[in-house]
């Protein structure tokens, strides 16, 4: 019953997996009958074995693996056809390898993260409008980049000044997910930390929901508002950080501190 519609609509999951299923050519199940909600401004982490179907999963949320069974919707729109170029407008990504054209600016490709809502022969001129550089130019401060490092190539990055150009121009499409998977796998702890920071930050100041593919299982715990388990492509843990213990304990596997899940 909906005495409150405002309010109910409010509370609709931005990303929403239902009996959720992908088939690989050959037959490999890496997705099984998969549900699963994510709200705005939540912080989702995914952990799971080697194999246990992480990368298929955000795979198939983005529309690059197709489902075998069930559906996806981001913001209510469904990924597949004949909606799914709507679907992926909502979505930004943040890549493992960070993605970038290293012979662009940084700037530049902060701004290609928009490049869908801009004409063509503005990306051929990269001539953008004067309220796209703005944006680009504020996000790489709140990155914390600087205005001389906008300037360069972005092939002359370090590994997490490249995540954080990665972090800006996901943020540069106003998604309302962003899919991150393992975007901290080949940074040190401490920039591990600042880049998880600033993704959760991104949930809470904006309300995008964010969900990321994790090994590292101290850092699940010390960012994430939930984290999923993932185990044979299926969730077999679904819940809030101060619960993981207690469910590895009764899964009989030990806790690590650090390593991976
Ligand atoms: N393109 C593919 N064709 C066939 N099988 C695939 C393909 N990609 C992945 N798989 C299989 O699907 C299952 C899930 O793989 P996936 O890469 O999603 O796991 P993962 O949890 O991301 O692993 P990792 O942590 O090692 O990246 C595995 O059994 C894998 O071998």
């Amino acid at each position: 019953m909906t005495d409150e519609p405002a309010l109910e609509s409010a509370a609709l999951p931005v990303l929403c997996l239902e009996n959720t299923s992908a088939v690989y050519a050959g037959g490999v199940v890496a997705l099984s009958r998969f549900n699963l909600e994510v709200q705005a401004g939540e912080f989702c982490v995914i952990l799971g074995p080697s194999g246990s179907g992480k990368s298929t999963l955000l795979r198939l949320i983005s529309g690059l693996v197709p489902t075998s069974s069930g559906t996806v919707t981001i913001g209510g729109i469904k990924m597949a056809p004949p909606t799914r170029r709507k679907a992926r407008q909502r979505l930004g990504m943040v890549h493992q390898d960070h993605g970038l054209i290293d012979r662009l600016s940084v700037l530049d490709n902060v701004m290609a993260g928009c490049a869908g809502s801009l004409p063509f022969w503005r990306l051929m001129l990269r001539m953008y409008p004067r309220p796209v550089v703005d944006a680009a130019c504020q996000l790489l401060d709140e990155v914390g980049l600087t205005e001389a490092q906008a300037n360069r190539r972005a092939r002359e990055l370090s590994g997490g000044q490249r995540q954080r150009v990665g972090i800006a121009r996901a943020l540069m499409g106003t998604p309302l997910l962003i899919l991150a998977d393992e975007p901290v796998a080949s940074l040190d702890p401490q920039t591990s930390r600042i880049i998880l920071a600033l993704l959760r930050r991104a949930a809470k100041d904006r309300g995008i929901a964010v969900l990321c593919s994790l090994h590292q299982m101290d850092l699940a715990r010390e960012f994430a508002d939930r984290i999923v388990v993932m185990r044979n492509g299926r969730p077999v843990f679904n819940d809030c950080p101060a619960e993981l213990s207690g469910f590895l304990e009764r899964s009989a596997i030990p806790p690590k501190r650090s390593g991976a899940a």
